[in-house]
């Protein structure tokens, strides 16, 4: 059984006074009320003191019962007033009455026999009386009295010599209901007492201070109790989505890629499309798949030299292709829209120039109209990059996507599937198996095609990919619906586990 410094205290008190309320026990103690009740609470559990709880039924002063103690009752001041002068009109009562107390003032007066009402031509006078001139204090005044010095009387006391409901009808006083706690040293208690209570300072933390003087050594340190209820709070903290983006990205960096990254949201055609050799009737080109920009509605394209070499390899091909044969429209190039995927700033870090071997990434918010449901939204996250080398096959680009199914969604398993996409050649679909959200597609890849590298003026390989990781957020967030990754509600806000 250990007992805290509180604990002691209270006990060593209670050992001199037997019996005591709380409020005995914080003046004997000078601790704060808390620290006795818990003192009190813990002591008790152990048998070593008795908590007796007594309700008792009390009168208190209102507000206005307060001000009458220290001004008198309305009818005390009219009766002061009458034994100055007398005689009083009604409308002199206003030196010494409020409005409110005006009113019922002379039933007041009459029930008490202290004045006479007439009727004079100038309205209602008041007269005192004979049993006004002898008035003293009486059982209402010396309860008011009580009431002001005390706080409160018990009930039945008050009862006694004046009615409750008349004091409670005139705005008096109130009924209320007060705890007394009783506390009582046990048979136990006493016997420890008797054994000797050693009484040391508890010390809370330990300052460099108690370290240097050696006092570490006497004083008794206060344990933790780690499960002891604390209240909740919800210090600011980072949006759960972001936290999961920010660790991918760590973990990328870790893996030696360079951050690709770029200011706007809104890019030109010509990065997003044409600069990965996607033909401008391409179907995905339509409204049905990108957004548009209204206003403005064009940007500028990048330096003449580039922009002729892709007009080239769209119109004639580059690098042994015969390119797609259409007029190619600079104008069409220079439309902007929401970046629709991650893949346009691998175009632009292509074409401004990259370390060989070089890899890179970029986690970009790209926009695709679609219906919003729990699983669907218009705006996403998208992982895209590269690795560019002299000596890159297909089979490097299989092996880095197995590698990042396994450190990024944790998968056991891949799978992968032919696809296409016109910018890469061949194009591969990646998925993963997450062991709980069994077989998840996570992305597209491929190997750049010559057509667009050489336009950008890369002439080594460059293997590609770009992962969608919004699945795997919910499931790492623990959430159901993918709305919740943007969502306002303060409370997923506030709870939404940060593990990875
Ligand atoms: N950009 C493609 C993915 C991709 C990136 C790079 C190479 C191949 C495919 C998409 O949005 O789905």
């Amino acid at each position: 059984m250990t007992l805290g410094y509180n604990e002691k205290l209270v006990l060593l008190k209670l050992g001199e006074l037997k019996k005591a309320d709380v409020e005995e026990l914080i003046k004997a103690t000078g601790l704060e009320q808390v620290a006795v009740m818990r003192a009190i609470l813990t002591l008790q559990s152990q048998g070593l003191v008795r908590l007796e709880e007594r309700r008792e039924k009390v009168v208190k002063l209102t507000d206005t019962g307060k001000k009458y103690a220290k001004i008198g009752l309305p009818e005390v001041r009219v009766l002061k007033l009458l034994k100055e002068k007398r005689k009083v009109k009604l409308e002199e009562l206003r030196e010494v009455l409020t409005e409110d107390e005006i009113k019922p003032i002379i039933g007041i007066l009459r029930k008490e026999g202290w004045a006479k009402v007439e009727k004079t031509p100038e309205g209602l006078a008041l007269e005192i009386t004979e049993k006004g001139e002898k008035a003293e204090k009486r059982a209402i005044d010396e309860v008011l009295e009580k009431l002001a010095v005390k706080g409160y009387l018990p009930h039945e006391e008050v009862e006694k010599v004046v009615s409750v409901k008349e004091l409670k009808r005139r705005k008096i006083a109130q009924e209320d209901e007060i705890v007394e706690r009783i506390v009582e040293i046990t048979e136990k208690g006493l016997n420890l007492m008797k054994k000797g209570i050693e009484l040391k300072k508890e010390v809370t933390a330990l300052t460099p201070e108690l370290i240097s003087t050696g006092r570490w050594r006497e004083v008794e340190f206060k344990p933790f109790n780690i499960k002891a209820p604390v209240k909740r709070i919800y210090p600011g903290k980072k949006q759960p989505y972001r936290v999961f983006l920010d660790k991918i990205r760590r973990r990328l960096i870790e893996m030696g890629f360079i951050e690709m990254t770029v200011d706007s949201l809104i890019e030109t055609q010509f990065w997003n499309f044409d600069a990965l050799f996607q033909p401008q009737n391409h179907p995905a080109r339509e409204w049905t798949d990108t957004y548009q920009l209204k206003y403005p509605e064009k940007g500028h394209l990048p330096d003449k030299e580039l922009v002729e070499k892709v007009k080239t390899a769209h119109e004639k091909g580059l690098a042994g292709s015969r390119g797609w044969g259409y007029v190619w429209s600079p104008e069409r190039a220079m439309l902007l829209m929401p970046r629709a995927h991650a893949t346009a700033l691998s175009a632009r870090q292509l074409a401004k120039g990259v370390q060989i071997p070089g890899k890179y990434f970029t986690i970009q918010r790209v926009f695709r109209p679609d219906v919003l449901d729990r699983t669907h939204l218009i705006e996403f996250n998208q992982i895209d990059g590269f690795v560019v080398s002299e000596d890159l096959t297909f089979r490097h680009l299989l092996g880095i996507l197995k590698r990042f199914a396994i450190e990024i969604a944790g998968a056991k398993k891949v799978k992968f599937f032919p696809d296409y996409y016109p910018f890469t050649e061949p194009s591969v679909q990646l998925s993963a198996y997450h062991p709980e959200l069994g077989w998840v597609e996570f992305g597209g890849a491929g190997v750049f095609r010559e057509e667009m590298t050489e336009a950008l003026g890369i002439k080594e390989p460059v293997i590609a990919w770009g992962i969608g990781i919004d699945r795997l957020a919910m499931f790492k967030l623990g959430i159901d619906d993918i709305r919740y990754l943007f969502s306002y509600d303060l409370r997923w806000l506030r709870e939404a586990k940060l593990l990875w």
